[in-house]
């Protein structure tokens, strides 16, 4: 008896079934899709989400799959979300909501503690803040904006000398959000510890990894230091602070070293004097006005050899200036990936708007992540 072929034979039964009712709700989603353009609806909708979530649990005979049935159709809604983005950004309008131009006298959020960078800059972009929130994790800054808590939050995408910011790309693509306005600061790293603290009683260093990462010429000149990774720059200065022990520094911009009241011990230890970090700003809607020449979009493409040369030629064939690429693993597929594309443009420019149908149509997954005002980062 071949039991396990039997079994396979009866998995495979209900795989068919459940590829054609996929393939049925897909449909249907694709026809919610024109429904909310129609009705200047947003794509994605939590509360409705809970609902199908918590609906589908109580079906179960086993309440032991409760955890699976969440995961199942969280993820099965996020593809449906993606069904969605693609089928709207394939017909010829592109919904957007006005830009806002008073970015005055907002609550916003970043990620961190004063005298952070993500501090320094939501400083330099807002002005007149009514009320600023620090989360410890760049998901609780998608998360607050997300709930309302927030109406902006401004996260790092890009260093330059390092490259993407990883965890924030991985989140722009998961979060329903859009990218409303950039900013740029020079980044200046320094070993700073307590008062009375020289290069030689240092023993142990804290500071975010990228702090590590930017300064790694002159960490080969003192390998006996041990290196702390820390969440923030800023929050690594204030332990030292805290601490008040003359081996322990940090890497911290001086901001944070005066406000924690610590003493630079070595000014400027990155590599690259011109080191600069690009911030995004993310809100709930899509905002564009003629002001705006900076488009930023995700697509991940078919497996296939030519998959993203169709997109690149696409981008050629209607002129974009491409001004960054960058790909990330597409962690729901292994050894896909998914491609972040900035370029020059506007959202009511026809050209823009025929390339980006043409590129969502050519690719698997499409996302228009934002249309805003492009900041020259240097
Ligand atoms: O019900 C909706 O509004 C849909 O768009 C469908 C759907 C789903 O796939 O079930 C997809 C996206 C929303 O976030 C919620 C639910």
């Amino acid at each position: 008896m071949d039991l396990l072929g039997d079994y396979r034979t009866e998995i495979d039964k209900i795989d068919k079934e459940m590829t054609k009712l996929l393939e049925k709700r897909m449909n249907i989603s694709k026809s919610i899709s024109k429904y909310k353009m129609e009705h200047d609806m947003q794509i994605f909708h939590p509360e409705r989400e809970k609902i199908v979530i918590e609906k589908n649990k109580g079906y179960l005979e086993n309440k032991e799959y409760g955890d699976l049935v969440e995961s199942y159709y969280d993820n099965l809604m996020y593809l449906s979300r993606l069904v969605q983005q693609k089928e709207i950004y394939s017909e010829n309008n592109i919904y957007t909501k006005p830009y806002k131009n008073d970015r005055e006298n907002l609550v916003v959020g970043y990620q961190g503690v004063p005298g952070s960078f993500g501090n320094e800059a939501m400083l330099k972009y807002f002005k007149n803040i009514k009320e600023a929130k620090s989360y410890e994790k760049f998901e609780d800054v998608f998360k607050a904006v997300e709930d309302g808590e927030i109406e902006y939050g401004i996260l790092p995408v890009e260093n330059s000398s390092t490259g993407g910011i990883g965890t924030v790309e991985d989140l722009l693509k998961e979060y329903n959000l859009y990218i409303v306005g950039e900013e740029c600061i020079r980044i200046s790293q320094n070993l700073v510890g307590i008062k009375g603290a020289t290069v030689d009683d240092i023993k142990e260093v804290y500071s975010h990894p990228q702090g590590f990462e930017q300064s790694t010429k002159f960490f080969d000149k003192h390998k006996d230091y041990n290196l702390i990774p820390y969440s923030n720059t800023a929050i690594s200065a204030k332990l030292v602070s805290d601490l008040k022990d003359k081996s322990k520094a940090a890497i911290a911009s001086e901001r944070a070293a005066k406000l924690y009241d610590l003493k630079i011990i070595k000014k400027d230890v990155n590599d690259l004097k011109n080191n600069y970090t690009r911030f995004i700003v993310i809100g709930r809607d899509l905002e564009c006005d003629e002001t705006c020449d900076k488009v930023s979009i995700l697509f991940s493409i078919e497996d296939t050899s030519g998959g993203l040369y169709t997109v690149i030629r696409d981008i050629k064939e209607f002129g974009l200036n491409m001004s960054k690429i960058e790909s990330r693993p597409n962690r729901n597929n292994p050894w896909n990936y998914i491609f972040f594309v900035d370029f020059d443009g506007n959202l009511f420019d026809v050209n823009i708007k025929k390339a980006i149908n043409t590129i969502a149509r050519s690719s698997k997954y499409f996302k228009l992540l934002g249309c805003y005002r492009d900041v020259k980062c240097k």
